[in-house]
């Protein structure tokens, strides 16, 4: 069992520009042993709002540098980390940053899977050249952060299936599977494609959107 370790205040500026108010979230006990965070954001969630009262919004973000830091176009991690906080930041609710980069093989081997994908290889097929399975990710620790929160029951902003099935598997029930903006760009079109054809339930074309891009 986890346990909250220590919250701070943390301000937060969003995609708009807006400052927010979070509150960031340790833990003590997480399975993995990984230095995952929650961020609280909002007022919590908003009665008679889109879903269930009292049901809080949550997103679990797996770590991208890349994309979340450097603006990488080969994925849309970035754009769809500011499209939760946005969410987040008006409904309420948390957002789950987990330190599984790579779909959990790392970043040294996401960028030999990202050399392979140039040699012609999609984003599977390369993480299995590697010797890694396709998506090593595991729902556990998130299970733990979600029930040190006193939270059992999710809306999930996800179009992954598994995190949706790892989670009702762990304990915590998902109401409601609330779909994500994919943003496509030149730069991840087939990444984004072979997901689409590689993920059972991946609902990959839900809500695409173009965002523009100059190569
Ligand atoms: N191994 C590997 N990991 C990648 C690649 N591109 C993105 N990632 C990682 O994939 C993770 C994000 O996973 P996605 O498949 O984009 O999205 P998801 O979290 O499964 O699903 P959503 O909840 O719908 O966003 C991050 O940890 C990225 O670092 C790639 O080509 N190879
Ligand atoms: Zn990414």
């Amino acid at each position: 069992m986890a346990t909250i370790r220590t919250q701070v205040r943390l301000p937060v500026r969003l995609p708009d520009g807006r400052v927010a108010t979070g509150t960031l979230v340790s833990f003590d006990g997480l399975v993995d042993g990984r230095e995952h965070v929650a961020l609280a954001l909002g007022d919590g969630p908003v009665p008679g709002g889109t879903g269930p009262a009292g049901v809080p919004l949550v997103r679990l973000h797996s770590e991208c540098l890349t994309g979340d830091v450097l603006g990488s176009r080969r994925c849309d991690c970035g754009p769809q980390l500011d499209d939760s906080l946005d969410l987040l930041a008006t409904m309420g609710g948390y957002l789950l940053y987990l330190r599984q980069e790579g779909r959990g093989i790392g970043l040294y081997a996401k960028i030999d899977a990202y050399r392979l994908q140039d040699s012609g290889l999609d984003t599977f097929d390369a993480n299995l050249a590697l010797g890694y399975p396709e998506d090593g990710r595991d729902y556990t620790a998130a299970a733990q952060m979600l029930q040190a929160l006193g939270v059992e029951q999710v809306r999930l902003l996800t179009n992954n299936r598994d995190k949706t099935e790892q989670l009702n598997r762990l304990g915590i029930r998902v109401v409601e599977q609330v779909p994500m903006t994919v943003h496509v760009t030149p730069s991840n079109r087939d990444y984004l494609a072979a997901k689409a054809s590689r993920q059972d339930g991946e609902a990959a074309t839900l809500g695409a959107a173009t965002d523009g891009e100059h190569p």
